[in-house]
C-alpha cells in the first residue's frame, strides 16, 4: 500500500479527549457571554448568530448554543463560535493546545519523508490551526497541507472523505485516516480511505476490530511501515 498523505482527528487521536472536554469546552461555555457582548456586532459573529437563528427557530440563540454545548453538537456555528472564543485564551497563554507525547516527533517525521499531513476534527479549521500552532510541542502548523471541518460534513458520513480526497488532489486510497471512533473510521473506508484506530489507553477507547489498532503513533508507523522518528 503506498500512502502519501496521514490525515488525523484531533480528540482521542492526537489529543486527550480530557483536554476537550475539561479544558476547551468549559473555557468557551464560561467565556459565551462576555465573548458576546463585545463581539455580536462584529461581522463574522453576527453571521454565526444568523445561522444559530436560521437553524433553532424561535429560540433564544445563546440559550440555544448553551444546550448545543451541553450536548457536545457538532453544529458548525457552534464550532466556528468556539474556535473564535478559544483565540483569545491561545493568544494570550491561557490555552495550550495538548498532543500525546509520541505525536509531534511522528508528525516530523513524517512531514520530513514527504508524506503529507492533514487534519479532518469537528472543531473548526480555525481551531485546529490554534491547537497545532500553540501546542504543547511547539508550532506544528506548518506541517499540515490541509485542515478540514464539518463544512465537508460530517465525520460519520463517507461522501465527507470523498470531498477531502478530491480537496487534497489524492486517491482515498493514498490517504490513511487516523481516528478513535470506529463510526468515523467505517464512514472513511466506506469512501475508500485506508484507516486505523488509535486506541489510547489513557482516553478509555473502546477497541473496534473492524480496522487495524495501534495504542499510539509509532505504532501506527510500523502498522503501516511508515518512517518512525530517529
Ligand atoms: C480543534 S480542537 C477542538 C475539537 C472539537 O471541538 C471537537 O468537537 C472534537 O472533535 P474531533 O472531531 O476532533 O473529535
Ligand atoms: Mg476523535
Amino acid at each position: 500500500m503506498a500512502l502519501s498523505c496521514i490525515l488525523t482527528d484531533i480528540e482521542g487521536t492526537t489529543s486527550a479527549i480530557a483536554f476537550v472536554k475539561e479544558t476547551l469546552f468549559p473555557f468557551a461555555e464560561a467565556e459565551l457571554d462576555a465573548f458576546l457582548d463585545a463581539h455580536e456586532e462584529d461581522p463574522a459573529v453576527a453571521a454565526i448568530m444568523d445561522e444559530v437563528r436560521h437553524i433553532a427557530l424561535h429560540l433564544e440563540p445563546r440559550s440555544v448554543l448553551r444546550t448545543w454545548m451541553g450536548e457536545d453538537a457538532k453544529v458548525t456555528p457552534l464550532k466556528t463560535l468556539q474556535g473564535l472564543i478559544w483565540q483569545a485564551g491561545y493568544l494570550d497563554g491561557r490555552l495550550k493546545g495538548h498532543l500525546w507525547p509520541d505525536v509531534a516527533p511522528c508528525l516530523r517525521a513524517w512531514s520530513r519523508a514527504g508524506l503529507q499531513l492533514a487534519v479532518y476534527s469537528s472543531g473548526s479549521v480555525a481551531a485546529q490551526k490554534l491547537l497545532f500552532g500553540h501546542s504543547v510541542a511547539g508550532d506544528l502548523s506548518p506541517l499540515f497541507t490541509g485542515f478540514f471541518d464539518t463544512k465537508v460534513g460530517g465525520k460519520r458520513e463517507a461522501s465527507s472523505y470523498a470531498t477531502i480526497a478530491a480537496g487534497l488532489h489524492l486517491a482515498p486510497a493514498d490517504i490513511l485516516f487516523l481516528s478513535d471512533v470506529a463510526e468515523e473510521l467505517d464512514a472513511a473506508k466506506a469512501a475508500g480511505l485506508a484507516t486505523c484506530q488509535l486506541v489510547r489507553e489513557a482516553d478509555g477507547t473502546q477497541p473496534c476490530d473492524r480496522h487495524p489498532q495501534a495504542a499510539d503513533f509509532p505504532a501506527v508507523a510500523r502498522r503501516f511501515g511508515l518512517p518512525a522518528p530517529g
